[in-house]
């Protein structure tokens, strides 16, 4: 892919994909510029600030599998109010090791600054989630996020693809994002033992489900913005997938969750990791758990970081509600899908934001009609 480089004075400067003809926009360039340009901007609808904080539960993970009678109810029934509302709980005593959270923060921030040259070694192929991401302005030419992303996929070795892209030093970072996904990837199904529990349908269920599940490891980098109030870090949306384990540094607020009808910050809490309902789970449950719209903004004076552990189901299985939790009604919500068909919706035909579900379902039961 040639690229030209167009300065922007003040020895900022964006890539020009000669290619593709796409202007590459990378915010770690345009941070001390005194504005932001205009393909970052949004709506004010978008903007509006946080007025609260969100009210959490901590989920004590240990307790909650291994606790008695009492102690498995208490944090069973938290989850279940939590997921009844916004979808949104803390997760303490997950046994993760601390040195691997901070070395995953520590090593993506490495890449981030690197220049230019090394980051569009791996930069991210159109439709393919791997890789490197310049604000996305590689998909999309307006409504920028003001973000860098480096994402790993389960479907390949990320040690090999940073070797390979990088050189042999790599190797050991990709190494280290492979355990942090592994790790992350257990977490999961021991989460989703509670899920199952607190749904009263039993702690296999949904963990035999999402045994063999795909996942994004992404990592978001958020450098500081000249004008914070005109732009999004991460513009506000769902999380089409099933669940979400995002591990935010503990240095800077960003996370803010719209619910009870206003924007509420998450604010980082040392040891603990955010977990958020997917659509597609919410989509499982025919709408008793939410999966709740949120976004990340950004500030003037410092960078922030997060990284997002995406579990999706394996790609081809049947996305459809256990039976007993259809109402009396019995009426399903959503037409059976696969969450290969939502991942090329979000890809390929409508950027992920705060309708997408509706959206789809309503794609799918146009383009079912249609036949
Ligand atoms: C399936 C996915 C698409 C996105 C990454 C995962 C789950 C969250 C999605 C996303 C973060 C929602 C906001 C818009 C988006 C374009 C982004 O800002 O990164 C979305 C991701 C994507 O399409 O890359
Ligand atoms: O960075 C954050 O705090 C949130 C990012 C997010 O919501 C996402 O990547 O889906
Ligand atoms: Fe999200």
């Amino acid at each position: 892919m040639a690229t030209s480089f167009l300065t922007t004075g003040e020895n900022n400067s964006i890539s020009k994909d000669a290619l593709h003809g796409n202007t590459i926009f990378m915010p770690t360039m345009l941070a001390n510029r005194p504005t932001i340009p205009e393909q970052f901007l949004w709506p004010k609808s978008d903007i509006a600030p946080a007025t609260g904080i969100l009210d959490a539960p901590v989920i004590d993970l240990q307790l909650a599998l291994t606790g008695d009678a009492s102690s498995v109810k208490e944090q069973v029934d938290a989850l279940c109010a939590a997921c009844k509302t916004h979808g949104f709980f803390l997760v303490v005593n997950h046994g993760i090791d601390p040195q691997i959270l901070n070395e995953a923060l520590e090593r993506a921030e490495e890449i981030f600054v690197m220049p230019l040259e090394t980051k569009l070694k791996i930069m991210q192929k159109k439709g393919s989630m791997w890789g490197y991401s310049g604000a996305h302005s590689e998909r999309f030419s307006a409504k920028l996020p003001w973000k860098e992303c480096l994402s790993f996929k389960s479907d390949g070795s990320v040690m090999e693809h940073l070797g390979s892209s990088l050189g042999k030093e790599f190797e050991p970072v990709g190494l280290m994002y492979e355990k942090y996904s592994e790790a992350m990837k257990n977490l999961t199904l021991s989460i989703m033992e509670l899920l199952g529990l607190s749904l009263g349908i039993g702690k296999d269920y949904y963990r035999d489900f999402f045994q063999d599940c795909d996942h994004i490891t992404r990592c978001n980098y958020y450098p500081p913005c000249p004008q914070p109030e005109l732009t999004q870090g991460t513009g506000p949306h769902s999380d089409p997938v099933a669940l979400t384990i995002l591990h935010q540094q503990d240095k800077e607020e960003g996370l803010e969750v719209f619910t009870g009808g206003k924007w509420q910050s998450l604010p980082p809490v040392p040891g603990a990791l955010v977990v958020n309902i997917g659509d597609t789970f919410m989509a499982m449950t025919n709408d008793i758990y939410k999966s709740c719209v949120h976004r990340a903004v950004v500030n003037q004076h410092s960078s922030r970081e997060s990284i997002a552990f995406f579990v999706c189901p394996q790609r081809n299985k049947v996305i459809r509600a256990h039976d007993s939790l259809i109402g009396p009604n019995g009426k399903r919500l959503y037409p059976d899908f696969t969450w290969s068909q939502l991942e090329a919706f979000t890809q390929k035909s409508c950027r992920a934001d705060d309708k997408t579900i509706k959206n789809f379902a309503q794609h799918l039961s146009e383009s079912s009609s249609a036949e």
